[in-house]
């Protein structure tokens, strides 16, 4: 079996050259038909467009992408082709969690935000969006949920994406990208959803760039129609609008799930799935490697930001935004420590 792998997958070498007969190792954007032509499998990860282009007269029968998102995989042209794919749900939810807590003790830090007087909309709550929820709500925050295939469903408990507008503070987007049927999320804040907002609030966006429009964003920015951003997806990476990016209170490169954890189960998942379709013994172990001992604050709040403080990947991007894909390849993976395990004294973990 032949497998071509994104060699920004890390942890991965070692457990998938046991699994294939042969492995091949392209950056993301170096997958070309040409080049997949005679391959049994692809891994994957965002940067690489899974659709006919590229996989039409190829052997490929099998993609695993080591991400939560799929929108990079044309999955109608999949099912015609009769190639199978696989992402992975939940992998790195938890460091988007982190990043978001993160955010929220800079905002009490930094604007004077006080959480417990605030009113939390999230927009999608699946893996990612409930785990949020649970945070906030611990943070002391008042939180509304908006979730139409959920409420669809009968599940009970969210409200109308106008009920956010009219009560929030701060709304957060974590919806797949879909770019059409009844639960479309291209530009779901669009003018429109800028227009309704009564509380001038803060907006996240840790989803897909798409999901907000970038101009409508900006104008509600510059007319005080909302009172700050926190961008990490932005439509067109890496291509994103420098205006934006100088305005918003943090701005990522998309690097909200970039957790060590986050990736060591991606990877985790993405070998499972392709030992799964090819009948395969699944037999490796995927660990993130341990980091140096550190010592942290007594202060849970300052030991958490020590842990991760999104600050400083804002400010490279900020620095070099002509760098956004190099600071995402180079990233130095972080690890998710709950709050809890490291208040209560000055301690060494890890
Ligand atoms: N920035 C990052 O590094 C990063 C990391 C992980 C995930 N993501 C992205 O975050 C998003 C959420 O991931 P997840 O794992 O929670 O996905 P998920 O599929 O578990 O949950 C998505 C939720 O959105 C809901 N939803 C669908 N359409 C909706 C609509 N029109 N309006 C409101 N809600 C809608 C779904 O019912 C579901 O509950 C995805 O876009 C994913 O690609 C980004
Ligand atoms: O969908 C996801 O899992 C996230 O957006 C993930 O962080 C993307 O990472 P990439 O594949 O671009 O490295």
């Amino acid at each position: 079996m032949k497998v071509i792998v994104d060699n920004k997958i890390p942890y991965i070498r070692e457990a998938v050259e046991q699994i294939a007969d042969e492995v091949v190792y392209l950056s993301g954007s170096g997958f070309t038909a040409g080049n997949v032509r005679d391959a049994d499998a692809l891994v994957i990860r965002t940067r690489t467009r899974c659709n006919r282009e590229l996989l039409e007269g190829s052997k490929v029968k099998f993609i695993a992408t080591a991400t939560i998102g799929f929108d990079h995989i044309d999955v109608d042209y999949c099912r015609e082709a009769g190639i199978e794919w696989q992402n992975c749900p939940g992998c790195n939810a938890g460091s988007v969690e982190q990043y978001l807590h993160s955010v929220l003790l800079l905002l009490k830090r930094r604007k004077g935000m006080r959480l417990e007087d605030t009113c939390l909309g999230i927009v999608g709550v699946g893996h990612v969006g409930s785990r949020v929820e649970r945070m906030a709500r611990s943070l002391g925050l008042r939180v509304l949920l908006n979730d139409p295939p959920r409420a669809d469903r009968g599940e009970a408990g969210f409200v109308d994406l106008s009920v956010l507008a009219r009560e929030c503070d701060m709304i957060t987007f974590h919806t797949p990208l879909n770019r059409n049927g009844k639960y479309d999320t291209f530009h779901l804040a669009d003018a429109g959803f800028f227009a309704e907002l009564q509380r001038k609030p803060l907006i996240i966006n840790t989803s897909r760039g798409e999901v907000i429009e970038t101009l409508a964003l900006l104008d509600a920015l510059k007319t005080g129609r909302i009172s700050d951003a926190v961008i990490d997806t932005w439509e067109n990476e890496p291509d994103i609008n420098l205006e934006l990016l100088q305005q918003v209170f943090l701005g990522t490169p998309h690097i909200a799930g970039y957790s060590a954890d986050g990736k060591s189960n991606a990877t985790r998942m993405a070998l499972e799935a392709l030992c799964r379709f090819f009948h395969l013994q699944a037999d490796f172990k995927i660990v993130p490697p341990a980091l140096p001992p550190m010592t942290y604050s007594s202060d849970p709040e300052e030991a958490f930001l020590q842990v991760y403080d999104p600050t400083r990947d804002s400010d490279a991007l900020k620095r070099h935004p002509e760098e956004f894909e190099r600071l995402r390849g180079n990233y130095p993976l972080r690890r998710e420590i709950v709050s809890s395990a490291i208040g209560g004294g000055r301690e060494t973990i890890f």
